[in-house]
């Protein structure tokens, strides 16, 4: 379809979803409609199989989180053109209204900006009048918990502190590659796993020009963690979003722009709203890490070594196509991991972990100086903010190993006074901001911390 009949689409639909409990598949369809015609995609998510079929009580509980699941993950077809109108196939109550409204505008709020589609940003879902039919309470608070492994250091953290704590945490990923296999296998647990296949057409439409670009991910790989902690009869979603998730990359048109929005704490009071009011879910989901800095984070991974032959947080590894094996070592999250885990490792051990030294590098200064706030803002990506990388750098300059590598050298000179003031009385190391982490789960965490 030329793109000038993707531009003239009007509206963005959800036609019908279904599920296939002998085989664990979800089917999502949506629809692009306009005036030149509609254009259908489905989206396929294949849950994993509990070994007794579920209860009716629970296939109840599943479909009401399907039908959020369904809602979010319309976000990837609506991108292809950005109608105007976005029209949801049944009621929904004011928690979950809200928090649709948020995953279309704030997490789409990358794209709007970088495909100048101000719109977007003000969009307001057209709900069809109705109640919805109260769902049941479902209280699975003291069971085990489903903890979303990422392959990377923060879902490594939390993995470790629940298994510590006696929680008997039962790993789980969307779409594991051979990196989350292969931390999996280091962790020595038991794991579960969804599949997810966006529908191909997509790429069909995006290979020919179709508007492209970032989507709020964790909010749907969260409902199907969600999903199958109900259809598995477990208990509270485990995330491990950390606090500067929470804080935009800039501000346009007066609203913040976060690449990392449905990783940060407003993304998770709404969708914890949404669960409670829509399928009953009582204590559904939060992240073990909210309150911690990157920084922390790190110091606490590097209390593990079982690890560093598999960790790997770089994105580039985790790409539909052509992904990288693991670290790619010249992005700002390779630099940024690396510039964060080096104060509490030895230098032998973090090349070894990255399969090179990015601080010996000097082609690397460019971006750490964006990763320090000497230049540009901070990076569309997964980082930390400006103050906390100044803290590395700043530890680094005060260790023998790390003091006269080429970057740190450099960047130590370029880091203006300011920083260096800021930095010196920063709270990295201390825990703060809004959480709904429960009470004994606190504990476990304050336990590693
Ligand atoms: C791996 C990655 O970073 N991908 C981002 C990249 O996409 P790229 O084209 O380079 O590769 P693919 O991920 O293979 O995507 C192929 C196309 O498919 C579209 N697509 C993908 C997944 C999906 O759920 N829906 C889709 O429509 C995608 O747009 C491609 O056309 O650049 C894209 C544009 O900026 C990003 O949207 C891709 O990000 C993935 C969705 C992804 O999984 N990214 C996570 C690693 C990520 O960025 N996590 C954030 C948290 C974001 C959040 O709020 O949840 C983070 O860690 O900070
Ligand atoms: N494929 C996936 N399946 C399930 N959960 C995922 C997946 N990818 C990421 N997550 C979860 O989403 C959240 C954000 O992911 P993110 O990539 O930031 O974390 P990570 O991989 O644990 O650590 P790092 O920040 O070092 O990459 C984490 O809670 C992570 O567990």
């Amino acid at each position: 379809m030329p793109n000038e009949q993707l531009r003239r689409m009007d509206a963005f639909t959800f036609p019908s979803r279904t599920i296939d409990l002998s085989t664990g598949e979800v089917r999502l369809d949506y629809a692009l409609t306009g005036p030149d015609g509609d254009l259908r995609f489905t989206e396929v998510v294949t849950l994993p199989l509990p070994a007794q079929p579920p209860s009716a009580a629970t296939v109840a509980t599943l479909d009401r989180v399907l039908e959020l699941l369904h809602l979010a993950a319309g976000v990837s077809y609506y991108k292809a053109a950005a109608p105007p109108r976005l029209v949801t196939p049944a009621p929904l109550g004011p928690a979950a209204v809200a928090w649709l409204t948020a995953v279309y505008t704030s997490g789409l709020a990358e794209y709007a900006y970088r495909n100048q589609l101000p719109y977007v940003l003000e969009l307001t879902p057209e709900v069809p009048a109705g109640s919805v039919p109260p769902a049941t309470v479902v209280d699975t608070s003291e069971r085990r918990p489903l903890s979303a492994v990422g392959g990377g250091k923060d879902s490594i953290v939390s993995l470790e502190a629940l298994r510590r704590a006696g929680m008997d945490p039962v790993p789980f990923s969307v779409n594991p590659n051979h990196v989350i296999v292969s931390v999996n296998e280091a962790s020595g647990l038991a794991a579960l796993a969804a599949r997810r296949q966006l529908d191909p057409a997509l790429f069909a439409l995006n290979k020919a020009g179709a508007r492209n670009g970032h989507i709020p991910v964790t909010a749907i790989n969260s409902l199907i963690a969600v999903a199958t902690a109900v259809l598995h009869g477990l208990g509270p979603v485990v995330m491990s979003n950390e606090r500067s998730a929470s804080d935009p990359n800039l501000i346009w048109n007066g609203h913040e722009i976060n690449h990392q929005w449905s990783k940060g704490v407003e993304a998770e009071e709404l969708i914890r709203g949404a669960l409670t009011e829509h399928a009953g879910l009582t204590e559904p989901y939060f992240s073990l890490l909210r309150s911690l800095s990157e920084l922390h984070i790190a110091r606490l991974f590097a209390g593990f070594t079982r690890y560093d032959d598999v960790v790997t947080s770089c994105n580039a590894a985790f790409k539909l196509h052509d992904p990288s094996a693991r670290w790619c070592r010249d992005c700002p999250k390779c630099r940024f991991v690396f510039l964060a885990l080096a104060p509490f490792m030895p230098r032998e051990r973090i090349t070894h972990v990255f399969g090179g030294d990015l601080l010996a590098d000097p082609a690397q200064l460019p971006g750490y100086r964006e990763l320090l706030g000497v230049d540009g803002h901070k990076p569309f990506e997964c980082v930390g903010e400006v103050e906390e990388s100044v803290v590395a750098l700043s530890l680094l300059a005060e260790q023998d190993q790390w003091r006269d590598a080429p970057v740190v050298r450099a960047l130590v000179e370029a880091v203006p006074p300011q920083a260096w003031t800021a930095a010196a009385g920063s709270d990295v190391f201390t825990p703060g901001g809004p959480n709904f982490v429960p009470p004994a789960y606190a504990k476990a965490l304050a336990a590693l911390t």
